[in-house]
């Protein structure tokens, strides 16, 4: 980042926070840390932001899909974004995960982390996690084993199954088990969970990494309803922990996880506030929700 542009963020982040409640940014997410320094490969959230995204636009074939976006989210903070179809919200994704390149704009993960400079695995090791909609488990290893893999060991699919979980990676595996609701699964073959189980256990692969941010799109399309409450209930219980973005068409689950709703259309922000702010809102209204 620019001098310039650290200053012009920090003086923007101190107006926006001396508008906001104390303890909260303008986003809604908990208020910044002050006097922190950064370690080399540690998220610098000094600044209260774990994502910043500043009049970032892409265009396909002409098509502005994104068109000067700008966006923030605190650390810990449970972002929902909405919007009709095309809005821009795989996109979106696809730039913070660095499978899009924009064509103008900034973005950076914590305040220093220009994700522009880095190719996709590198921004998944820098701690960004991305679950796609349709679940990719291994259908033919158990639930504990497609856990295991996802431990970031350096070694082969075979070295990685055989090789020893040190105390600290068992507690991790056992809790995360317990987190995503298949603690009685442990060495139930992948493919002969329900497909809302099957959701879950790739969140739970996800969080095997410890990523900061976690980009989840439509996480709860096809489940039961029973597996939408628990998705629910499973999201509350990461944010804090981790910061979560949430694109979903489902206004129901929406409705049990807002905090912040963003609205996307025409791949720039409509609106974003309270669910209740934006559901009130006549442009979104004619744009998404309907009348
Ligand atoms: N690689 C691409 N080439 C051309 N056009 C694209 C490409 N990716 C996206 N688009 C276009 O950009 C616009 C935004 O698409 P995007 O998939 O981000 O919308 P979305 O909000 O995720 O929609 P949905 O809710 O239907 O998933 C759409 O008009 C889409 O057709």
């Amino acid at each position: 980042m620019t001098p310039e542009l650290m200053a012009e963020g920090a003086r923007r982040m101190a107006a926006r926070q001396a508008r906001a409640a104390p303890g909260q940014t303008a986003s809604g997410g908990r208020g910044a840390g002050f006097a922190h320094i950064a370690r080399p490969g540690q998220v610098d959230l000094s600044h209260g932001r774990i994502l910043y995204l500043e009049d970032v636009s892409v265009s396909f074939d002409g098509f502005k899909a994104i068109d000067h976006l700008s966006l923030d989210i605190a650390p810990g903070e449970l972002r929902c974004i909405i919007g009709p179809n095309g809005a821009g919200k795989t996109t979106l994704m696809d730039i913070i995960t660095g499978k899009t390149r924009p064509d103008s704009g900034t973005v950076y993960f914590g305040s220093t982390i220009d994700l522009l400079r880095h190719s996709e695995p590198e921004i998944a090791s820098l701690g960004i996690g991305r679950k796609f909609q349709k679940p990719t488990v291994f259908e033919q290893l158990s639930v504990f084993e497609n856990l295991k893999l996802a431990l970031k060991t350096h070694k082969g699919v075979k070295a990685s199954l055989f090789f020893r979980l040190d105390s600290g990676q068992s507690d991790r595996l056992a809790e995360i088990l317990h987190t995503i609701h298949l603690a009685d699964s442990v060495t139930r073959q992948a493919g002969k969970l329900s497909h809302g189980q099957k959701q879950w256990l790739e969140i739970g692969m996800l969080l095997m990494q410890d990523p900061r941010l976690l980009l989840l799109d439509e996480p709860v399309a096809g489940m039961t309803d029973e597996e939408t409450a628990r998705t629910a209930e499973l999201f509350l219980s990461l944010r804090g922990r981790h910061s979560l973005m949430v694109v979903e068409h489902d206004m129901g689950f929406i409705r049990s996880i807002a905090e912040i709703v963003t609205v996307l259309c025409d791949g720039a922000v409509l609106a974003q506030g309270r669910l209740d702010q934006v559901q009130a809102d006549e442009r979104v209204i004619e744009v998404y929700l309907g009348r």
